[in-house]
């Protein structure tokens, strides 16, 4: 009996089935070898694929199946497989993060702090912040800084998107130098320049970096004129006050030894007309001479003219977006309220205060004039509750910032002013008063809470004057997961001139609880 026998007894009444055995799939050489070869073969590099701007976009790897087949792997397809699975886990990384990139080269982004190839005293000051991990926009944006690369990064409001461009850039400075300023941040306004000059200082304690803020106007002539000893390092700053120094003659500042040029709340700063600073940072940007520098952008809100610019400008550019653009933060629950006219506005202002308002409260009105005029109403409401804007001093708008951060004041009435940036910890609530521009500049106000991972909640009033407006911003609700009535998501889209007509100037509204002027002048006066 040969072996051909001996299989036919054994197998008596035994079925085979090719597509159920699984031990031919495993053992039949043909098909392993084709999947190994298909992954190792040099025409599965990462496919590049140009966007309009001829930049690569490296998150969106993907693998060919089907190309040349070589029977044998070498060390060569050992290493290309070995990056390939290295860009997938990097690509999977960034996706369980939401981080988007475009650009050549992209670092990878770093896990944790103690990964950031930074000096270890950074790391400490970032540990007594309190901070325990990198926020996505900190894991993306400083390895992309350290590599001295020009970065325009677009991160929702309340994201850490400050520690993101002060960790490498404190870094890469070094330590103090008597070469003038080489490290300069823009801001829109004073308190977001005090603001991140405190970040900066914290985050670079135990460096001795000068990190100066232009206050007082005619002390900075003085002071970082042609006869000064150079010995600042970082400059934080509004473009116009920047631009004032810029203006003397002969200039009262010199920006030649700029190494790194941040800025911040970018889409702002590249606005035209009176309401934006356009102008001024062409001009900042003609001063910082040095070809070597670097320019790293950021923003909660992307407008297309910013990255338009930073594509034809900056070279070697790479753009990182965290989560979904121009979104407002998941971590605030939102809500649209029809209050009919500006009288039911008040009422249910006090209908939300009888109900129980947990404080810290910002409130959003359009102009200083509102603002005086709520603020008036309230005050006699027996509310805690103070006014921020552009009329009030220097001081006072110190004054009142510190103590609505002390949680002195309960609520604070502000203006457009307050909207970007500004991080005071713990807001609970947002109240738009007045329906916000664009929702540009919803997605900002609404940002003042629910930061760093923080929940918050934000009640936007509005009025039939208020419907030109209202289907974007109610996109943007439901962008974040918020309920709306289906009417307005559904509501012609108004016309584009109009839109733009409300971003250059808020609308005429009645006088909040107009009153006998003599009754107002006691208020103002009792203040
Ligand atoms: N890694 C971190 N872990 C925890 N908290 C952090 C971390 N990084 C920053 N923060 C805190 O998060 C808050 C928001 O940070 P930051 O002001 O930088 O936000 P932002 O992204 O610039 O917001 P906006 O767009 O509104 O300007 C701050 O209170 C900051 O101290």
């Amino acid at each position: 009996m040969d072996a051909y026998d001996i299989f036919r007894k054994l197998s008596v009444g035994a079925k085979f089935s090719r597509e159920h055995n699984p031990k031919r799939n495993h053992l039949t050489p043909s098909v392993k070898v084709e999947a190994e070869e298909d992954v190792a073969a040099p025409n599965v590099l990462p496919k590049k694929e140009e966007d309009n701007n001829g930049i690569t976009l490296l998150s969106t790897l993907k693998t060919e199946t089907k190309g040349k087949k070589r029977k044998h792997s070498n060390p060569e397809n050992d290493e290309i497989k070995r990056k390939q699975l290295k860009q997938e886990e990097i690509n999977h990384y960034r996706n369980v993060h939401r981080i988007s990139v475009v650009g050549k080269h992209v670092p990878e982004p770093t896990r944790n702090f103690d990964d950031f190839p930074v000096e270890q005293g950074i790391i400490e000051n970032l540990k007594n912040c309190g901070y325990v991990e990198p926020t996505p926009v900190q894991k993306q944006a400083v390895p992309i800084m350290l590599e001295g690369r020009n970065l325009l990064a677009c991160a929702p409001t309340g994201s850490g998107k400050t520690a993101a461009f002060l960790v490498p850039l404190i870094n890469d400075l070094k330590g103090p130098k008597k070469k003038g300023f080489r490290a300069l941040i823009l801001c829109p306004t004073r308190e977001l320049a005090k603001q991140t000059q405190r970040e900066c200082v914290r985050l670079s304690e135990g460096k001795g970096f000068r990190v100066h803020i232009i206050s007082k106007i005619n002390k900075a002539v003085a002071q970082y004129g042609p006869n000064s000893s150079q010995k600042f390092d970082i400059l934080i700053t509004t473009p116009n006050r920047l631009c004032f120094l810029l203006n003397q003659d002969p200039p009262a500042i010199s920006l030649t030894n700029i190494k790194w040029l941040i800025i911040d709340e970018a889409d702002k700063l590249f606005e035209t007309g009176n309401r934006g600073f356009r102008e001024q940072l062409d001009q900042i940007l003609l001063a910082c001479t040095n070809k070597e520098k670097k320019i790293a952008m950021f923003s909660a809100t992307y407008t297309p003219v910013v990255a338009k610019w930073c594509v034809h400008n900056m070279k070697g550019l790479i753009r990182i977006t965290i989560g979904q653009r121009n979104a407002a933060t998941d971590s605030v629950e939102q809500e649209l309220l029809f209050v009919g006219n500006e009288q039911g506005k008040l009422l249910a202002f006090r209908d939300l205060v009888r109900k129980g308002l947990s404080p810290p409260v910002l409130v959003f009105v359009q102009s200083k004039d509102r603002a005086q005029q709520l603020f008036n109403e309230l005050i006699y409401d027996g509310i805690n509750v103070d006014a921020i804007h552009a009329d009030r001093t220097q001081l006072q708008r110190d004054n009142t910032v510190r103590s609505f951060r002390e949680g002195k004041i309960w609520v604070l009435i502000c203006t457009e002013l307050m909207a970007r940036g500004i991080d005071f910890k713990g807001v609970n609530l947002v109240i738009n008063y007045d329906f916000p521009p664009s929702a540009i500049s919803y997605v900002h106000r609404v940002g003042r809470a629910g930061r760093a991972g923080r929940k918050g909640k934000a009640i936007t009033f509005f009025t039939i004057e208020d419907t030109v407006n209202l289907r974007s911003i109610a996109h943007v609700l439901k962008d974040s997961g918020c309920e709306v009535p289906s009417y307005m998501l559904t509501m012609k889209k108004k016309p584009k001139k109009e839109r733009k007509k409300l971003e250059k100037a808020a609308p005429k509204r009645d006088e909040i609880n107009p009153r006998p002027k003599y009754e107002l002048v006691n208020k103002i006066k009792r203040r």
